[in-house]
């Protein structure tokens, strides 16, 4: 069988690439730090995937294994070394914390086989890939790194399907959407780009990521931080709330328009993948909690993110996006205890108070009108 090596065998990891792998004929080697986790993976070298919706389906795979790279090391080296394509889904602000063994093992490796080689972050982020790459390459000689260059293929990837958080009876069994889309930028790969099932190459992957980040994932956190505002605490729920939805669809409006503009997507298209996305919101048999999907607003409100990204390039061309100020507005009023960025975020706001704390989380010029937008939405909540 031909050998993938998965870094997080998390919702993502279990419930989306490592069964698209496996369908496809690798032997998944799930790298994660989670002991119990890993050990329980290697104990059944299986797990069961639930698809909940109308049509409800269950999945066996098979063909899986762990490694515990906080332990095991060696084993990691091991598996980089004899990998055919190595993937991630452990969450953007971990990359840089598995690049020195990525780098370690891609130099063992390249001193022994000189075979393309593609590793894809399926984080939900632009430029995820390169940005790991950016990680590994600190780790590496000028020799190692021309090296890579000529052999070693980081395509940046946009990974779309809801995994909740999972509160099952069998810790390995992940309940998973129907809806599954992963892409991947084609011009980026090295060697033959691995025929995965589910997987699409593409060259334009910017249009790709862009419509799902803006579309899905700036409305899911639009969602979640107007639902935590209003203490609702799941997105089924919150999707039954009219002004909710109703500031959802104007957020949808305004980066639906930058969309169309900068893509040339079809309008009528465009609002069908919207139209889908909330469907998908409103799945009843998906308990998807809001603190999830709000999780992380360090993160959330930067500027390449979700919110921010899309207001300042409608701003740019010329439009005003004022449902996406009211949501970046919302988010700064995310405090949840259960989450250190929240907290971060919040005790930014008390030190420095909220006009700095807008500046230093979103990089919005301060002099710039959505910066004005912006301080007023937060500071009207
Ligand atoms: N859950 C979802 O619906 C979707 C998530 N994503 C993205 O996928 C990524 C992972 O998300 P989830 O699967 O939901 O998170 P998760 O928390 O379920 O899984 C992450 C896994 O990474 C492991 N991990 C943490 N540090 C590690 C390290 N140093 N080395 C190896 N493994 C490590 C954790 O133990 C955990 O098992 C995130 O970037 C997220 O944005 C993308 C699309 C959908
Ligand atoms: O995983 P993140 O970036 O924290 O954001 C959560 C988002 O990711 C997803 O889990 C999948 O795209 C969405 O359900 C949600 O919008």
């Amino acid at each position: 069988m031909k050998q993938a090596v998965h870094f997080g065998a998390g919702n993502i990891g279990r419930g989306f690439i490592g069964e698209l792998l496996v369908r496809s004929g690798y032997e998944v080697a799930f790298v994660d730090v989670n002991k119990e986790l890993v050990d329980l993976i290697n104990e059944r070298r299986g797990y069961d995937i639930e698809i909940v919706g109308d049509e409800p389906q269950k999945i066996h795979v098979e063909h899986v294994r762990a490694i515990n790279s906080a332990e095991n090391p060696e084993e990691l080296m091991q598996a980089i070394e004899q990998a055919d394509i190595i993937t991630t889904a452990i969450g953007p602000n971990i990359l840089k914390f598995i690049a020195p063994n990525l780098a370690k093992g891609l130099a063992r490796r390249l001193k022994r086989t000189q075979a393309p080689l593609n590793i894809i972050a399926c984080e939900n982020m632009v430029g995820g890939s390169s940005l790991l790459k950016s990680y590994v390459y600190e780790h590496l000689t000028p020799e190692e790194r021309a090296m890579c260059d000529a052999w070693i293929g980081f395509p940046d990837a946009a990974v779309d399907r809801i995994v909740p958080l999972q509160k099952n009876e069998d810790p390995l069994l992940v309940k998973v959407e129907p809806y599954a889309e992963w892409d991947a930028d084609v011009t980026q790969a090295k060697g033959e780009p691995p025929a995965i099932e589910g997987l699409t190459w593409v060259e334009n992957l910017e249009a790709y990521i862009e419509r799902k980040l803006f579309t899905v994932n700036t409305g899911h956190a639009s969602i979640a931080y107007l639902a935590y505002r209003k203490g609702i605490k799941d997105i089924y729920t919150a999707m039954q709330d009219k002004s909710i939805v109703d500031m959802a669809r104007q957020v949808w409006a305004e980066t639906g328009s930058l969309l169309i503009k900068k893509f040339g997507f079809n309008p009528e298209t465009h609002k069908q993948y919207i139209e889908t996305t909330e469907r998908r919101f409103r799945n009843p048999h998906l308990s998807d909690e809001v603190t999830r999907v709000a999780r992380g607003p360090k993160r959330k409100l930067g500027a390449k993110d979700r919110l921010v990204s899309p207001a300042s390039q409608l701003l740019a061309q010329g439009q005003k996006p004022s449902a996406l100020a009211t949501v970046i507005g919302a988010a700064f009023h995310f405090d949840y205890e259960g989450d250190k960025e929240a907290q971060e975020v919040q005790q930014g706001i008390q030190r420095e108070g909220l006009h700095r704390a807008i500046h230093n989380y979103t990089e919005i010029p301060e002099n710039s009108e959505l910066f004005r937008m912006v301080e007023n939405k937060t500071a009207g909540f």
